[in-house]
This record gives C-alpha cells, sequence and structure tokens, in this order.
C-alpha cells in the first residue's frame, strides 16, 4: 500500500476565485475542518503567495502575516506552508513565516526559471524548512527541461520538487513524462509533488498518474476550490485513494463534510469546467487569468474565451496580468476596425 501526503490548496490557490477577500472568520472556520479530517498540509496565503498584496495581483482582505497569525495557532495536527514567488515575495517575507511557525516553504517559478529561486530556497533550507521548489506552467517544457530546472533547485537545497500543472493542460502521460523523468535522475531523497487543475477534469486522473510514477505529495483543494475550475478536488481524491489502497490519513466523510459545509458555502461562484475555464485547460493558460479575462470581457466586449486563446497563442505566464487588459484593448480595436 502507498502513502502520500495531501497538501491543502483551498485557502490559498482558493484565494484566487475568492478574489483574495476570504476572512479571518471563513479560513478558521475552513482550516480547522480540514485538520480534523486529517490534512496534514495546509496552505495559507494571497493567491499569489507571500507578498501577493499589490495593483497587479490584487489586494487581499487580510494580510499574510494576518491569516497566517489566525490559522496557525488552531492547528491541532496539520502543518501549514506558504507559497513564495521570488520577485513577489521577499526574504523579509520568509522570515516573517518561519517565525510565525510556517513549516513548509515552497518557492515557485515559472518552469524555465528556476535559477531565479536561488536565495529563498536556500534561505528557506538554512533555516530548517521543508523547502519545496515549484516549477509552474510546466507544459510550457519538455521533461528534459523540467529536469534541468529541478536540478537547480535540488542543488540550491530544495527536498522536495513539483511538476505544477498550471493551466490544468496535462494529460496524464504528459505528467507520467516528467514526474517519472524525475524520479529518475534526482536524488531518491528528494520528494516529488504534483499540483493540477482541474480545466480539462484531469486532476485525479493526473494525480494518479503522478503517484504511480514516483510522486507522494499531492496537491488538491476542498470542493476544487482554486483558480481556473479549480483544483484537484479534495473530497474526491481522498474517496479515489481509499479505493485504490492509497494511504492519505484523511476521513473521507469528515472531509466532504468540509467541501460541503464549509467551502461551497463561500464560493463566488460555483466552480465548475464552463466554456472560459475549459478554454484555459484546452489553450493552456494560466489558470488565474480567468477572471482578469472575465473582467476584460465585461469593461472591452471581447469574450472572456478569445481573449483566453490569445493569451496562449502569446504564450503568456504568471506576472504578465497587466498585459491582458491590453490585449483585450487591442482586440476590441482591431474588431472594431
Ligand atoms: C501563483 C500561482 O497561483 C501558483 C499556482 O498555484 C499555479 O501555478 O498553479
Ligand atoms: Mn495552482
Amino acid at each position: 500500500m502507498s502513502k502520500i501526503t495531501l497538501h491543502d490548496m483551498t485557502l490559498r490557490d482558493g484565494m484566487h476565485p475568492k478574489r483574495h477577500q476570504m476572512t479571518l472568520d471563513q479560513m478558521i472556520d475552513i482550516a480547522t475542518g480540514l485538520d480534523e479530517a486529517g490534512v496534514p498540509l495546509i496552505e495559507v496565503t494571497h493567491g499569489d503567495g507571500l507578498g501577493g498584496s499589490s495593483v497587479n495581483y490584487g489586494f487581499p482582505a487580510h494580510s499574510d502575516e494576518e491569516y497566517l497569525s489566525a490559522v496557525i495557532p488552531k492547528m491541532k495536527q496539520a502543518k501549514v506552508s506558504a507559497l513564495l514567488l521570488p520577485g513577489i515575495g521577499t526574504v523579509e517575507h520568509l522570515h516573517m513565516a518561519k517565525d510565525l511557525g510556517v513549516a513548509t516553504i515552497r518557492v515557485a517559478t515559472h518552469c524555465t526559471e528556476a535559477d531565479v529561486s536561488q536565495q529563498h530556497i536556500g534561505l528557506a533550507r538554512q533555516l530548517g524548512l521543508d523547502t519545496v521548489g515549484f516549477l509552474m506552467m510546466a507544459h510550457m517544457a519538455s521533461p528534459e527541461k523540467i529536469l534541468e530546472q529541478a536540478l537547480l533547485m535540488e542543488s540550491y537545497g530544495a527536498n522536495c520538487i513539483y511538476c505544477t500543472d498550471s493551466a490544468g493542460y496535462m494529460l496524464p502521460e504528459d505528467v507520467k513524462a516528467r514526474i517519472g523523468l524525475l524520479r529518475d535522475k534526482l536524488k531518491p531523497d528528494t520528494e516529488l509533488g504534483f499540483h493540477g487543475h482541474h480545466n480539462l477534469a484531469m486532476g485525479v486522473a493526473n494525480s494518479l498518474a503522478a503517484i504511480e510514477c514516483g510522486a507522494n505529495r499531492i496537491d488538491a483543494a476542498a470542493a476544487g476550490l482554486g483558480a481556473g475550475a479549480g483544483n484537484t478536488p479534495l473530497e474526491v481524491f481522498v474517496a479515489v485513494c481509499d479505493r485504490m489502497g492509497i494511504e492519505t490519513g484523511v476521513d473521507v466523510w469528515k472531509i466532504q463534510d468540509v467541501a460541503e459545509d464549509r467551502v461551497l458555502p463561500v464560493m463566488d461562484n460555483i466552480i465548475r469546467i464552463d466554456r472560459d475555464a475549459l478554454t484555459l485547460g484546452y489553450a493552456g493558460v494560466y489558470s488565474s487569468f480567468l477572471l482578469f479575462a472575465k473582467r476584460a470581457e465585461a469593461k472591452y466586449g471581447v469574450p472572456a474565451r478569445d481573449i483566453l486563446v490569445e493569451l496562449g497563442r502569446r504564450g503568456m505566464i504568471g506576472g504578465q496580468e497587466d498585459m491582458i487588459e491590453d490585449t483585450a484593448i487591442n482586440m476590441a480595436r482591431e474588431r472594431a476596425a
């Protein structure tokens, strides 16, 4: 029987569809439910990680410090992680997170830019934190390129490397090719993780493919609350793992209740594969661009789906959020001409 670590995304990736407006009470309610259900690791920050509060990414209802200080003391068994994108999050944020009791730091870069993670990964490791290298938009690079970048993160001190399907574009064979190569070539004690988005409804299948090839950390969100069509739905994944004899330590019934009774009621919109979320997966577009494209549609009258297809064609990646509105303006002008 294999054993995996489930990492909850509801309170971090789930901040994207909440426009980062989760209240402290909502965070505490969901986090305590996850803790009681046996989820071992819970991520808490702005959707774009520590320091994400900005014009580009959106201002949250509370600071990372307030969210982390509210949640961490309430946890009975779960550990809390924080995401950090170098250039958005700083070493000061990292020290703050460590001082508040964060156990895991996940340093995220675009899948070809691992070299910008050296300082943050090095410091996190030096501070004794569980240190993860998180390679985003992993469908945009070949398995060999992902390996090259993972080796860099491993050399900086990461004890776990994630293959991150930010666009929900990958199919199980894509996941297997990347995770399989990483398992083959990284140190045997470097853990591997997979982060899925459910835009093509492949979150569960892709996570199983990752486990089959050696991943032991899997990200998922209760009721799927995450960017785009959401992350791999946690309560579904727990039930599937239970049926397959994969040990998660999470209670099948309690996690269903968290999804149904605590997460569903706080959704601003039901997380589902609507045509725009489906287009993210189909065209390979960063999932957190969804709401930006919907807002641009409302402002400029260009369908969000068309904007997303164009962003995919241009190969736009996280950090280029300000270009979405420019793209919509240009498309609106061209269409009016
Ligand atoms: C900052 C992003 O939301 C990180 C993530 O969850 C992804 O790339 O997917
Ligand atoms: Mn994500």
